[in-house]
């Protein structure tokens, strides 16, 4: 499908990790990965990380689809959630490839649970089965990942000094690593005290991003798993902060600012 019909959607954003945000619950709109990056294209296309479906759902309040800027499918977005979530305001369920997850808007933001972590290696998923609290690879300086499922599978490194990491090279590399036969999101944290850390994240299907709310997500969960923090978290990434909250055996829930840029149609797309 290179193009298709007309179609309104919203530009919104949560912490610069911006997306395109299409309601299709009143009026279908076909998409498919060729689309979903001509329209991700920041050239030719509208530009963002990730385009947005929303959809009718038999079982919640609306079926949520994520392409990356790439094509690619995601099972889950945390930063697309929250603008989801003032979309749809109030309180809501939706549905995810990752899992259905429950939705708060509070005033420019919102809480959202984001279900529970997974930390078996076939849920990870990895290529073989290895500790996941400590995966015995390296890449250069970055070595000893953990591997947490948070709905999308993330790695995540502690470093001295997330700045001092060369993610555009290091990121490709790990994402398309044959240890991960789904491609893994990129985490680089540094502890900056118990309840606060520093986050880079290299995306999947989207490269170096301003903002990741799973990988904020799956890096407080590795870091309190470890004993590095304590919930809830405060993560700063380049674009802002997340507070993240998650006890063993529980769900994460994730708190964090959306924004509505702007409404527009797009046409020949
Ligand atoms: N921006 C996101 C994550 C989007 C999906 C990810 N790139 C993947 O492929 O898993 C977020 O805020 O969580």
């Amino acid at each position: 499908m290179a193009s298709g019909a007309p179609f309104r959607f919203h530009k919104m954003h949560g912490l610069g990790n911006d997306f395109v945000v299409i309601d299709a619950r009143e009026s279908a709109v076909a998409m498919d990965a060729a689309r979903a990056r001509a329209i991700a294209d920041r050239r030719e296309g509208i530009g963002c990380d990730q385009l947005v479906l929303i959809e009718p759902s038999a079982t919640a309040d609306a079926k949520i689809t994520f392409f990356n800027a790439d094509g690619s499918l995601a099972e889950s977005c945390g930063n697309a959630s929250r603008c989801i979530a003032q979309l749809l305001g109030g309180e809501s369920r939706v549905e995810t490839a990752g899992g259905v997850i429950a939705l708060i808007a509070e005033g420019e933001g919102a809480t959202v649970d984001m279900g529970a972590p997974r930390f078996d290696w076939d849920a990870i998923p990895l290529a073989y089965p290895v500790d996941t609290a400590v995966l015995p690879v390296a890449w250069d300086e970055l070595e000893a990942p953990i591997a947490v499922n948070v709905g999308n599978p993330h790695a995540i490194f502690f470093v001295p000094d997330t700045d001092a990491v060369a993610l555009d090279r290091l990121g490709p590399l790990i994402e398309h690593d044959a240890l991960f036969p789904e491609r893994v999101n990129v985490n680089v944290a540094t502890i900056e005290s118990p309840q606060r850390l520093r986050l880079r994240v290299w995306e999947r299907g989207a490269g170096l991003t301003r903002a990741c709310g799973t990988g904020a997500c799956a890096t407080a969960v590795a870091a309190i798993r470890s004993g590095r923090a304590h919930s809830p978290v405060t993560v700063a990434l380049p674009g802002g902060e997340l507070v993240i909250a998650w006890a063993p055996g529980g769900t994460i829930r994730m708190t964090g600012p959306a924004a509505h840029v702007f409404t527009g149609e797009a046409r020949g797309l």
